[in-house]
This record gives C-alpha cells, structure tokens and sequence, in this order.
C-alpha cells in the first residue's frame, strides 16, 4: 500500500487556520534562536537559490529547511517579479511542500502567498519588540502592497501607537490602504513626510534604488527593511546603513542577498536570534535597522502550523 495522497491546502484554508500572524510568535522566536545556534539548534537550512527568468524580470526562489524542534521539513517555491504591469498576477506567487521527516512522503501542498506574508510580517513583530525605542508613537509604512498590510496587521495587534501613516509610490493605492484596514492611517505625498519624526518604519517596497533617507530618520527609530532582496537593489540609503546598529535574519543571507548591506558595506551588529538567545544586545535607544531576507525555517514553522490545524479540523 502507497502512502496516502497529499493534501492541498489553498490560500483561504490557510487563512482559516492562521487567521492572526501573531499565533506564530513563540515558535518563531524559537526558530530564530535556533537558526543562529548553528548545527546545535537543530535547523538545517542553505542559502536560498535564486534563479533569474531572463527577459521577464523574474527570479524563483528555491527554499528547503528542517527544523527539529518542530520536526517540520519543507520547501518553499517563490518567485517575484519586477514589473506586473499588465498582469492581474501578484508580484509575489508561493507554494510550500511539506515532507514527513520519517520517510520523505509528501504530506501537503500549502499555498505559500499567505504564509509569506504572515510569518513575514511576525518576524519584524519580533525584531519591533525588541530594537524599538520605548514610548514608540508613530508607525510609518512606506509601499502599500500585501507586506503593508500584514505588516499593518500585526505591529497595530501588539503595539499602540498614537498615529500611522503611509507613502506609497503611487498615492491611489495608499489612499486604498488607508480606507480598507479597521484603525485611521494618514496617507502622506512624499516619503519624506512619512518618515519625519516616526519611531518605527517599515520598508515594504518593490524598490531599487533608496526610498528611505538616513536624513528623516529620527534618531533612536527602528526600521524594519523588508523589500531590496537581491544583492544590487536597495531601499535605504549609505548614510542610513552606515549610522544605524544592523540586525539581520541571516548573516549568511545579507552578505550575499541584501544589496543595502552589501552595497553600503554596513557592519552588522547580529542576528535575531542572537538576541533572542541573549547572546547579543538588543539596544532599543540606539537607531536600529533590521534587515530581513526570509528564512526557509519561518516557512517551516508556519507550514507545520497550518498543517496540524488542518489536520485537527479535517
Ligand atoms: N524579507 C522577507 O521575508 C520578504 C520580503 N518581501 C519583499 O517585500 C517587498 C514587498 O512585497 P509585497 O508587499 O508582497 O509586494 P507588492 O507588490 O504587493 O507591493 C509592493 C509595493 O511597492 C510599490 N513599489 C513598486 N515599485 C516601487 C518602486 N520602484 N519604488 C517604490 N515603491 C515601489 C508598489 O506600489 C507596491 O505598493 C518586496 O520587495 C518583497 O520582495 C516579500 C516577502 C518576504
Ligand atoms: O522569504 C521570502 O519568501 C522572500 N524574500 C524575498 C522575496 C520572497
């Protein structure tokens, strides 16, 4: 007898199973401080492979990872594309396969935009909690697509905050942003205008080239810089890189994917999960940038979360 056939999870049943972000917070938090353990912690994980799409402003991405503490394996497929235009497709499209980790069967395909989004966004929930400073009363969200929201969704969940404002390049789709989520949101005509006098940003951009200045940035800020995944795309500025403390999900991941780090030459201070394992500093009063990347183990968490809650349903 074969083993049963996988399950397909779809966007709404993963919806349905982690309706709110922040239910991934503990074993987020444990993964990260895993993942910077090294071999002791139990998550084996390389550095993603990025494939470009030539003549179509693509790339896909290719991320496998085990996490023994949740004796979860998957891989997750992404691709992003630069410019969609003309497309009703999403920039960013995920599918995560989850494997037994007993005999390598495949237990699920979930879809993986939904996770991305979610466990994305945790992830600068938990760095935002750490690096921002005290007193914290303006969130500031520069781009308005589905980080911006889910970013939206959980910083206002945990955190409260006097106002929130949001830039985006095309201002419709900021003025969407603001009258569809539940709190108020000020839509601002420049970057500039946003950022001034913030104490916690985020960069959810599509962006190439710098939209944040190290000039705006109030000192003491936290930043949470989400978009710029590949080795010569930015979204903040040298002076921002060099006069801030740098923490990251991957050393290994910024050194060789994130061109505001590679590009600025930026020192990093440490990983999250350092801090998280209380072997690095947090510094909350110093202006603090956390770079993300992504790591294939938050996907793992995320999977296996969804999964077993589909499974106690089901
Ligand atoms: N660190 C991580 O784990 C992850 C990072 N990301 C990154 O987060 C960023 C946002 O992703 P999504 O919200 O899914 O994308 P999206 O396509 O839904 O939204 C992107 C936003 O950026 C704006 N934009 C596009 N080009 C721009 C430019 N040149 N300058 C300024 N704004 C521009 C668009 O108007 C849109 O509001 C992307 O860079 C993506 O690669 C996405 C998933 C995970
Ligand atoms: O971790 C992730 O899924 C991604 N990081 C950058 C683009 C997609």
């Amino acid at each position: 007898m074969g083993s049963a056939p996988p399950a397909f999870i779809g966007a709404e049943e993963v919806e349905k199973h982690l309706p709110r972000a922040s239910l991934l917070l503990p074993a987020l938090e444990a993964a990260l401080g895993n993942f910077s353990s090294g071999p002791a912690g139990g998550v084996v994980q390389p550095l993603r492979t990025v494939l470009a799409v030539p003549g179509h402003g693509g790339y896909l991405g290719v991320m496998p990872a085990y996490s023994a503490a949740d004796d979860a394996l998957i891989t997750k497929l992404v691709t992003f594309y630069e410019h969609l235009k003309d497309s009703p497709a999403p920039s960013h499209q995920a599918t995560v396969l989850l494997f037994d980790p007993r005999n390598g069967s495949l237990k699920a395909v979930l879809d993986g935009s939904v996770i991305t989004a979610k466990r994305t966004a945790a992830v600068s929930a938990i760095a935002t909690k750490l690096l921002m400073p005290a007193f914290a009363e303006v969130l500031c969200i520069l781009g308005a697509g589905v980080q911006a929201y889910s970013h939206y969704e959980i910083l206002t969940e945990l955190f409260t905050f006097k106002e929130v404002r949001i830039w985006n390049r095309s201002k419709e789709k900021a003025e969407k942003f603001a009258s569809s989520v539940h709190g108020p949101v000020r839509v601002c005509s420049s970057a500039q205008e946003a950022v001034v006098g913030a104490d916690v940003i985020v960069t959810v951009t599509m962006a190439a080239e710098p939209i944040l200045s190290g000039a705006w940035v109030k000192p003491g800020a936290h930043i949470n810089a989400i978009g710029a995944s590949r080795p010569d795309w930015r979204e903040l500025d040298d002076e921002l890189m060099k006069n801030c403390f740098l923490f990251v999900d991957s050393k290994e991941a910024a050194l060789t994917e994130s061109g505001d780090v590679i590009l600025s030459g930026a020192e990093i201070f440490a990983e999250l999960g350092e801090v998280l394992k209380g072997t690095k500093p947090a510094l909350p009063e110093k202006t603090t940038v956390f770079k993300s990347l992504g790591l294939a183990v938050e996907d793992a968490v995320a999977a296996k979360f969804v999964y077993d809650a589909w499974s106690a349903a089901n």
